[in-house]
């Protein structure tokens, strides 16, 4: 039988830079990456298409199981594309009301146990970059390596505002540090799979540190990981 591929997972809250630092490893190692956030936001865009409530939970968990998504790289941009139920909803997916439905959603027990398999499907022929809450304690915590990514909720909600500023969406830095504080709450402290680093993990507090710093420094612990016997020499590109 083959072996299982190597998983590095990063998991953090909300904008202390999970999907910077796995785009960047992932292009400089060629592995895949598993962005779980983006399972949970297009299930519930998906629940409001059908009219679900965020705490229907007898009605999410068939939705869960049998979600009509795909998760796709446009060749030519080199961005990922999702689409749900035949429709891009790749950047729909990715306003703060829908991150506020996916953290609800995110705390009913059967509907993670609906999406445990799907996630662990992207472990295929290359390694896995796992981008999320519960990577390295719950979904592969036979990781290689885990990161447990930080920042202050005052920066993190910072990055939010020059984000979505940029993106044209019309939004407040005090009502964005209230969403972020609402779903680390609401995702630190749910009874399955809350956020916590996992015992093993490398925890980073990113507030003071750019991305490119941030990145540079995963790169080092890949370096240890490597030295110990833990990840493959191999998995660094020529
Ligand atoms: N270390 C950093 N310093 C400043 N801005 C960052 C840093 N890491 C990420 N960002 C920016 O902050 C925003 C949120 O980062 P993102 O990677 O989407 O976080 P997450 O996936 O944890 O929610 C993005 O606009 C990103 O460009
Ligand atoms: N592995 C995961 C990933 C996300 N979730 C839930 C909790 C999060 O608030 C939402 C949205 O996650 P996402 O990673 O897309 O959010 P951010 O990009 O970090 O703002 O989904 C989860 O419970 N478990």
């Amino acid at each position: 039988m083959q072996a299982a591929m190597p998983v590095i997972t990063v998991d953090g809250p909300s904008g202390s830079g999970k999907g910077t630092v796995c785009r960047l490893l992932a292009e400089t190692l060629n592995w895949e990456v598993l962005d779980s956030g983006a399972i949970y936001r297009v299930l519930s865009l998906a629940a409001l298409h059908h009219q679900i409530a965020t705490d229907n939970e007898e009605g999410l968990v068939p939705l869960a199981a049998n979600l009509d998504v795909q998760f796709s790289i446009d060749k030519e941009t080199k961005k990922s594309k999702i689409v749900l139920e035949g429709e891009d909803v790749t950047n729909t997916i990715r306003n703060e009301e829908v991150g506020a439905a996916a953290s609800k959603i995110a705390a009913l027990p059967r509907v993670r146990e609906a999406l445990l398999r799907r996630q662990r499907a992207f472990r295929t022929e290359v390694g896995l970059i796992a981008d999320g809450r519960d990577m390295g304690t719950v979904v592969f915590p036979d990781a290689e390596l885990k990161i447990y990514l930080t920042a202050s909720a005052e920066e993190r909600a910072r990055r939010r505002f020059v984000e979505l500023n940029e993106k044209g969406h019309d939004v407040t830095l005090s009502g964005l540090l209230e969403d972020i504080k609402a779903r680390d709450d609401r995702d630190m402290n749910r009874k399955v799979a809350p956020l916590v680093p996992a015992s093993d993990a490398i925890v980073v507090d990113t507030t003071e540190h750019t991305a490119e710093q941030v990145f540079k420094q995963v790169m080092s612990f890949i370096q240890d990981a490597i030295v110990a016997g833990k990840l493959p020499k191999s998995c660094l590109p020529k």
